[in-house]
């Protein structure tokens, strides 16, 4: 039985660090350990509830309200929430925690280097916006404000996949 009361996980960082990968992976690990879990991931929202939303500032913003308030009906109703969105403005994530409750919530930072991630690339997402056909790409032409003080850092880059979802489970249940 996990002590910590932290239902939601949420999984911020640039496009490309491994926030999908880390949370699928974990949200495995919980089921495992007998949790129920969902993963709530931006790239699913905005192919459906979010569909309206686009990545202006106020877009954003709209998103990860959207988000928090869907991770604090699981969180009441025993599921564990791990999200994993961009979420790059500090303020934001800080009016999503307020309405998870900051009791039940804890930041994970995915800080794999911007380099890194536009190595890897995977939806040329990042060779577009270098190209001028995707504006406001994070990273790029859109700001990421880095979390002051997370639960847990994870660099992809750095780090094998294992040790992350070992570090996961035990921040968990400190
Ligand atoms: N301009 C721009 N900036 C950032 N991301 C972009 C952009 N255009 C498309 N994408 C793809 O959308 C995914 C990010 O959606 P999120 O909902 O997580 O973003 S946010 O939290 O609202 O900032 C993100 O998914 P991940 O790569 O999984 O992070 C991208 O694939
Ligand atoms: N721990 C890891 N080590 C090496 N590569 C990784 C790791 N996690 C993810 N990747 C790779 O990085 C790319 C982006 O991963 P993804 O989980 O989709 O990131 P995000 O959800 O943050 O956009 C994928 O090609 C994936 O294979």
């Amino acid at each position: 039985m996990s002590k910590n009361p932290s239902q939601t996980l949420w999984f911020t960082g640039l496009p490309g660090s491994g926030k999908t990968t880390i949370s699928k992976a974990f949200s495995e690990s919980l089921r495992e350990n007998g949790k129920n879990v969902c993963i709530i991931d931006g790239d699913e929202l905005r192919a459906g509830l979010c569909q309206d939303l686009g990545f202006g500032k106020i877009d954003r913003a709209e998103n990860m309200r959207r988000a928090a308030h869907i991770a604090k009906i699981l969180n009441l109703n025993g599921i564990y929430a791990l999200v994993a969105m961009v979420s790059p403005y500090a303020e934001d994530r800080d009016m999503a925690y307020e309405i998870i409750g900051k009791d039940r919530c804890m930041e994970v930072y995915v800080s794999t280097p911007l380099e890194i991630c536009e190595q890897r690339d995977p939806k040329g997402l990042y060779a577009r916006a270098r190209s001028g056909s995707n504006t406001l790409m994070t990273g790029i032409q859109s700001p990421y404000e880095a979390p002051r003080e997370p639960s847990l850092t994870i660099d992809t880059s750095r780090e094998d996949l294992s040790i992350s979802i070992r570090n996961l489970n035990a921040l968990l249940n400190k």
